[in-house]
């Protein structure tokens, strides 16, 4: 069996003066992708800290690739991009997309970078002009560009299509497919759990400081919407919560709040 590219085991911590996680255990192998679900503050970005090394777990353990997180090795096979991401202001895009790949030992890549600019839609032009005059969306997509554009086996993206229009959405899916294909693992958090339910092979939905479900987006659907379409509610209730075709986008959104109730 090959090594996980990440393993969370009983991770706990307090922040605050209170419990956001509580024992979480969750697994990410090679070549999967897992979104990971859940209400606001639930510590979906805490977690992310955690297995960057940002914040220490009170206890349990993380490794990335078998290697123990906090060594700074460990973190090497990875790409992250942060919930909010601000690059320079200064620096045009092209010089932040070069400065990134050389703060990781990436030569220059042209080829691979005009493909990375054509999938995500980034307009060469804009890659003239410095970050300051970019768009929430250029922003965004500039910060996928760049980490996308690195050869890692793992990507850890936190709420990686926050600002992105319908068509940016799709074109950074078929991106995410890419990397996949190519062997990698990755991570995401997201709160459009139709893009989930179209991207990713589990969904993870973290509350009350653990992983309350953690399986197939049609597993959570069977386990957490089915039960409450066929517990009577009407065919309007069913159909109002897009619960009327069994894989339907909102089936997942109201297993998760089941899960999450
Ligand atoms: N530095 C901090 N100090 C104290 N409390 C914090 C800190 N960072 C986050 N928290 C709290 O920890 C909890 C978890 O926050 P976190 O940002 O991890 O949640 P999240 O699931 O990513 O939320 P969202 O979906 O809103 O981004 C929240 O209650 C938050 O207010």
């Amino acid at each position: 069996m090959p090594e996980p590219a990440l393993c969370f085991r009983l991770v706990a911590r307090r922040q605050g003066g209170r419990v956001v996680l509580d024992g979480v255990d969750l697994a990410l192998a090679p070549g999967e992708i897992l979104g990971l679900a859940g209400v606001n503050g639930a510590g979906k970005t805490t977690l992310l800290r955690c297995l960057l090394d940002f914040c220490t777990p009170d206890s349990g353990d993380i490794a990335i690739f078998g290697v123990p997180h906090a060594r700074p090795a460990a973190r090497r096979p990875l790409a992250y991009l942060p919930e909010r991401f601000h690059p320079p202001a200064h620096l045009t895009g092209a010089e932040f997309l070069a400065q990134v790949l050389a703060l990781h030992g990436q030569r220059p890549a042209p080829a691979a970078t005009a493909a990375m600019l054509e999938a995500l839609e980034l307009d060469a032009a804009a890659l003239r002009r410095t970050a300051r005059h970019y768009s929430k969306g250029m922003t965004q997509k500039l910060g996928l560009a760049a980490t996308l554009l690195l050869d890692k086996r793992l990507y850890v993206l936190d709420e990686p299509a926050s600002g992105l229009d319908p068509k940016a959405r799709a074109l950074f899916k078929r991106a995410v497919l890419a990397r996949r294909a190519a062997g990698a693992a990755v991570l995401l958090t997201s709160h459009a759990l139709a893009d989930i339910g179209e991207l990713c092979d589990r969904i993870a939905i973290l509350h009350g400081g653990r992983i309350r479900f953690d399986g197939t987006p049609a597993q959570c659907i069977a386990r957490f919407a089915a039960p409450a379409a066929a517990a009577g509610a009407t065919t309007s209730d069913a159909t109002a919560a897009g619960a009327a075709r069994p894989g339907a986008p909102g089936d997942l959104e109201q297993a998760f709040l089941s899960v999450v109730a």
